[in-house]
């Protein structure tokens, strides 16, 4: 099977201080990969050079594209990939605000990714949205409001509709459940499994809250100074983890 995402050689650095350096793996159809690591470790650099917002010094990030098959998404030109970011890509920002657009309506919200696959037909598009609304157990009769009057949890499950609605194939997420009440994250979680696992998502999960891997990672990598200590399977990994580093996070001696 062609991973569907194959990422070689990344380095970023900011100066001479290292944001990520040497990080590679192989992401397939339908898994879902978690970024874990202490406050500074790199995680978010790593995500952001994925997912094209940060130009990495180094490397390669090939994706299996449906026309063209595998495509380093670096070299392509800034209208590839802004359509890729709006067809096969998603992007889970931590803060609801930075991946919706607060003076747009929720159905707006949904709506507008659906506009930018080329939907035109306006009941349709009204349909989609209350249908994904329920999805995310947000009540349909709240299609005509705005983010600004949502809790924080309903915006975060606003922004997870508006970027699944298209059906992408990969979504990016960033602390998806950070800055969220314990019994509001858990909800969330649950909520994330759930569709992952029915759309069948591959995903990248940037998080320094191991519970959230344990429950939607089959992979995890644990980043320290920019570099990846150790990787494998999640439940191998948090059960039986071989690095110091890990065994501390793992042990919750280190503030994460
Ligand atoms: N814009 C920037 N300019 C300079 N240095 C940066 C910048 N962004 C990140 N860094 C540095 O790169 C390293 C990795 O930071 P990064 O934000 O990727 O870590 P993180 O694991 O995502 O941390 P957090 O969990 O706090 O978000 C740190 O040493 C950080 O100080």
């Amino acid at each position: 099977m062609t991973p569907l995402l194959q990422v070689k050689g990344i380095e970023k650095r900011y100066g001479t201080r290292i944001g990520c350096t040497g990080v590679g793996f192989d992401l397939y159809p339908g898994e879902v990969m978690g970024i874990v690591g202490e406050s500074g470790s790199g995680k978010s650099t790593l995500l952001n050079c994925l997912a094209g917002h940060l130009e990495p010094d180094a490397g390669q990030v090939i994706f299996d594209t449906r026309a063209n098959g595998p495509v380093d998404t670096l070299t392509m030109s800034e209208p590839e990939r802004r359509m890729l970011g709006r067809t096969d890509w998603a992007f889970v920002h931590q803060h609801a605000r930075d991946g919706l657009r607060m003076s747009v309506s929720a159905g707006g919200n949904i709506g507008e990714r659906l506009m930018a696959v080329g939907d035109r037909h306006y009941g349709d598009i009204r349909d989609k949205a209350i249908d994904w609304l329920g999805r995310v157990e947000i009540d349909g009769t709240r299609v005509d409001d705005r983010p600004t009057a949502f809790s924080g949890g309903m915006q975060q499950r606003l922004q997870i509709a508006r970027n699944l609605v298209t059906g992408p194939r990969l979504v990016f997420m960033d602390e998806p459940t950070g800055g969220l009440d314990v019994s509001v994250q858990a909800r969330l979680l649950d909520l994330l499994r759930g569709l992952v696992r029915e759309m069948g998502l591959s995903a990248i999960i940037v998080t320094h809250d191991l519970a959230v891997v344990r429950l939607l990672a089959d992979r995890l990598m644990v980043m320290k100074d920019g570099h990846v200590v150790e990787s494998g399977l999640t439940d191998q990994v948090l059960d039986d983890p071989q690095h110091a580093y890990t065994q501390l996070l793992v042990s919750s001696v280190l503030q994460v």
